[in-house]
């Protein structure tokens, strides 16, 4: 499986234009609290009421279903991103009301392998990302990656893919990528004064290609 790439967080008309030119797979956008929130209207306006190419991803924190609802029902939505400390009767509720893959944000700690298991036959991927005390992702912090095959393992288990985020960027990503993920999800490390920045972008797309090169040799 090639590694995929998830640019989150756009927040205006020219990150939208720059996910789109982009080799991203998945375009995500925050329906959160955060400096990045956007609303339906903002999103509508930004893809032109057109189906982009690219894979859709709402992110939500422990947001009420009704709300969920009402937001892929407005939009081209394809997977619906639960970036909270959601439950398993929660998550096993959505799945019940909405048709959508839903992946599940892991924030990295002692229990979260435990609390990953509990998901296991209910959702269709995993991101694991850092949390700080006061904001839920979109940090610009990584965790300790030398933890990750605790997370592969439990994703193997689960045959569902898993994705890292949390302050990746094009000068650290290399590091990441001797892991055997699924993908990758960044929302600042490829920002400049919180814009999404193009030369970024390409940076990255440039380091993911040379190592996904170097394996192939
Ligand atoms: O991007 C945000 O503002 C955000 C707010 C609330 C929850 C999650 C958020 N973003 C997600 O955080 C990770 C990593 O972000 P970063 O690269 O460290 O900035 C990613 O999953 C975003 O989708």
């Amino acid at each position: 499986m090639a590694l995929s790439l998830k640019i989150c967080g756009n927040h205006s008309k020219s990150d939208v234009d720059i996910s789109l030119r982009s080799k991203a797979d998945y375009m995500g956008f925050v329906f959160a609290e955060s400096k990045r929130k956007v609303t339906i209207e903002d999103v509508k306006n930004w893809l032109e009421h057109k189906r982009p190419s690219q894979k859709i991803v709402a992110l939500f924190v422990n947001e009420k279903i009704e709300t969920i609802k009402d937001t892929i029902k407005a939009l081209p939505i394809d997977i619906v991103q639960c970036h909270g400390n959601e439950s398993k009767d929660y998550i096993t509720r959505l799945k019940n009301e909405i048709k959508l893959p839903i992946w599940k944000v892991i924030h990295a700690n002692k229990e979260a392998v435990d609390y990953m298991a509990s998901f296991a036959g209910l959702v269709d991927g995993y991101i694991v990302d850092c949390k700080s005390k006061n904001q839920w992702g979109g940090t610009g912090t990584s965790f300790d990656w030398s933890t990750i095959p605790l997370y592969l393992n439990e994703a193997k288990k689960q045959s569902q893919p898993l994705l890292i985020a949390g302050g990746i960027n094009p000068d650290n990503v290399e590091g990441l990528l001797h892991y055997s993920i699924d993908g990758i999800d960044l929302s600042s490390g490829v920002e400049i004064e919180g814009k999404k920045s193009m030369a970024l972008i390409e940076q990255l797309v440039e380091r993911m290609n040379k190592h996904e090169n170097n394996l192939s040799r």
